[in-house]
């Protein structure tokens, strides 16, 4: 009997979620912006955060990198909780931030760019392994290797952002509005090549987007965020589907 239960239970356990935020508070100075947040990243899952500008979304994710101290509440990934662990810990657990603003070093090559993705690191074979995948990757930064940061056009600078976090060897990606005044096709390359990373290596996604249709069109899930405070975290199709939440907090 008693084995039957514990058979039981363990068929019905869900594993835990790679990142579990719960009651999280943080924001700037005196200022309260985000309001005991709570938020689940399952493993090899992706997760987009949407709502309206000031809503808290790039502070999150300023947060759950470490940039910014969280003032209240948890921020556990993979068992362990790390709301007060350095930046370079973090990073090292294995969640890497892509900031907004696609942020490259403009004197230096894309190929000295993405190598500082890994300088954490002290195996330089490895290193040059790991860039030459993400060439593999991203094609258009191979023919690129040589020029020099300030060169970029905007969709190269946010796919060399994008790759330079990949040579860390995250497992979870922190990705701060990707698509934000980019070619169409460029966000579907990129977009694409997300999905690919996720399916083929089981890479978490915690996606903040402005392009709501678009992020919902890759993510799982979708997480509402309002004033700070989640007010809807559904599978992405539903959420779509809500007319009433749509017109509310996401404008269409
Ligand atoms: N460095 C900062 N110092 C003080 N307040 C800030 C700072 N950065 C953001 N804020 C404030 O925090 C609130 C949330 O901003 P945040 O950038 O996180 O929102 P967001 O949802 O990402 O919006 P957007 O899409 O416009 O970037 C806003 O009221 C903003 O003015």
């Amino acid at each position: 009997m008693t084995d039957t239960l514990t058979a039981t239970a363990r068929a019905d356990a869900q594993p835990a979620p790679l990142l579990e935020v719960s009651g999280l508070v943080a924001g700037y100075g005196q200022g309260e912006v985000l309001h005991a947040v709570d938020l689940a990243v399952p493993a090899g899952s992706v997760v987009a955060v949407v709502g309206a500008n000031g809503a808290g979304k790039s502070t999150l994710l300023r947060v759950l990198s470490g940039l910014l101290p969280a003032q209240a509440g948890t921020v556990r990934f993979d068992g362990d909780d790390l709301a007060t662990a350095r930046v370079e810990d973090r990073i090292r657990r294995g969640i890497v931030h892509v900031p907004e603003g696609r942020h490259a070093v403009a004197e230096l090559t894309v190929d000295e760019n993405l190598r500082l993705g890994g300088l954490w690191r002290g195996d330089r074979r490895e290193l040059r392994a790991d860039v030459d995948a993400a060439y593999d990757l991203f094609p258009a930064l191979a023919a690129r290797r040589t020029s020099h940061g300030h060169s970029l056009s905007g969709g190269e600078r946010q796919m060399l952002a994008i790759a330079r976090a990949l040579v860390a060897h995250p497992r979870l990606l922190l990705l701060d509005e990707p698509s934000l005044g980019l070619a169409p096709r460029i966000v579907a390359e990129i977009l694409g090549t997300l999905a690919h990373l996720r399916a083929e290596r089981g890479l978490a996604i915690l996606l903040v987007e402005q392009n709501v249709r678009s992020a919902l069109s890759v993510a799982d899930t979708g997480v509402v965020l309002n004033l700070g405070s989640v007010v809807a975290a559904r599978p992405s199709a539903a959420l779509l589907d809500d007319e009433q939440l749509r017109h509310a907090y996401l404008g269409f």
